[in-house]
């Protein structure tokens, strides 16, 4: 689903344009989605409402339905279940209204590696019938925005990753759209590549105001946003603004490796009314103070005591606390690796 011949479809044959949503209406709106396959219920019932403007995360492990959520927002996917809505328009009744009020940057490149960046745009901008007299000040924006300015002439295959996802990035909102989709943008960039892929992201925000919807298994890129939803097994099981979803845990989080993990997580649950649960690093304990209860919980189990660390929570520990396992625990799909079949459709 993520080849030139369905990014062609994706674009939308509405040249007359879509109006701005008026203030108030949802970017994205999505109300009981399911998504079906033979064998696979990859999407349980997903309710998500993302103000315009907002930079809004889909934090999950491999396999968990990003791709799939977003294929669906994007009308790429029926939905089996539910009602979507992208900036006001329906996913069923108004596709085209839809398309048009998007843009899509894949997990894998479908640009052009035999033409140069701007001839790349241009591309884009012919399928979306852009008016010609704008154009080539749109393009000259998109490339500053991105810092590709000095290769415009340059073919795409002499780019290094995250040149291309850059170039991506300006392709996906050339035509101005409403909200832009990423799925995974940074994945298989180099750390140097990733930050700069956030800086042009953050400018992005600033100035274009479009609501940036994007999926990854990266804590610290969910952090950068300004709401996440945390999806796994296709449900999604907490939604809210990084602070918001960390501030439900406590201030800290403690790690003891003991000498039977279970026993003292048991144990430190009985004794102490805390959330303490058993997992491969140790017991995981949430605690207001974690360095004041230390001394206490060390002294209240009957289980030997090895190593205590007191962190600050993050993302991850939100995602344990919700779904009783960590995201890096979840083997990485087999599938992700292979093409996938056809959607069948709902
Ligand atoms: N076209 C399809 N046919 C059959 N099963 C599918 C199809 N697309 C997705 N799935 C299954 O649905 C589930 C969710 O997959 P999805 O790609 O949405 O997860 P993901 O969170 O995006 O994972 P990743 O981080 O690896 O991209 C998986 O079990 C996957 O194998």
């Amino acid at each position: 689903m993520r080849d030139g011949r369905v990014r062609a479809q994706a674009a939308s044959r509405d040249p007359a344009g879509v109006p701005f949503p008026a203030p108030g209406i949802p970017a994205i709106l999505a109300a009981g989605v399911r998504k079906s396959y033979p064998g696979v219920e990859a999407v349980r019932g997903i309710d998500l409402t993302v103000a315009q403007g907002e930079t809004f995360g889909f934090l999950g492990p491999n396999g968990a339905g990003k791709t799939t959520t977003i294929a669906m927002l994007c009308t790429l996917a029926m939905p089996t279940a539910g009602r979507i809505e992208i900036a006001g328009h329906d996913t069923r009744t108004a596709p085209g209204r839809v398309r048009r009020s998007l843009g899509l940057v894949f997990q894998e490149t479908t640009l052009d590696g035999d033409l140069t960046a701007e001839e790349n745009l241009r591309f884009h901008a012919d399928l979306y019938a852009l008016p010609k007299a704008t154009l080539p000040a749109r393009v000259d924006a998109m490339l500053d925005l991105v810092d590709l300015t000095a290769r415009r002439d340059s073919l795409v295959r002499t780019f290094s990753g995250g040149m291309r996802r850059r170039l991506e990035i300006a392709r996906g909102l050339l035509h101005r759209p409403r909200v832009l989709f990423l799925d995974e943008p940074t994945i298989g960039l180099d750390p140097r590549a990733r930050a700069q892929l956030w800086t042009h992201l953050t400018e992005i925000r600033e100035r274009e105001a479009t609501t940036l919807f994007l999926t990854t298994h990266y804590l610290e890129e969910a952090e950068r946003c300004d709401r996440v939803a945390i999806i796994d097994d296709g449900r999604i099981v907490a939604q809210g603004t990084p602070a918001a979803l960390k501030s439900v845990l406590g201030a800290d989080r403690v790690e003891l490796r003991t000498g039977d993990d279970t026993a003292a997580a048991a144990a430190l649950r009985a004794g102490f009314g805390v959330h303490a649960v058993a997992g491969p690093g140790g017991v995981h304990v949430q605690a207001e103070d974690g360095a004041r209860l230390v001394p206490r919980l060390c002294a209240g189990l009957d289980v030997p005591v090895y190593a205590v660390t007191v962190t600050r929570p993050t993302l991850d520990d939100v995602f344990l606390h919700h779904t009783g396992h960590r995201i890096r625990d979840v083997p990485r799909e087999p599938t992700r690796d292979h093409p996938r079949p056809p959607d069948p459709g709902p």
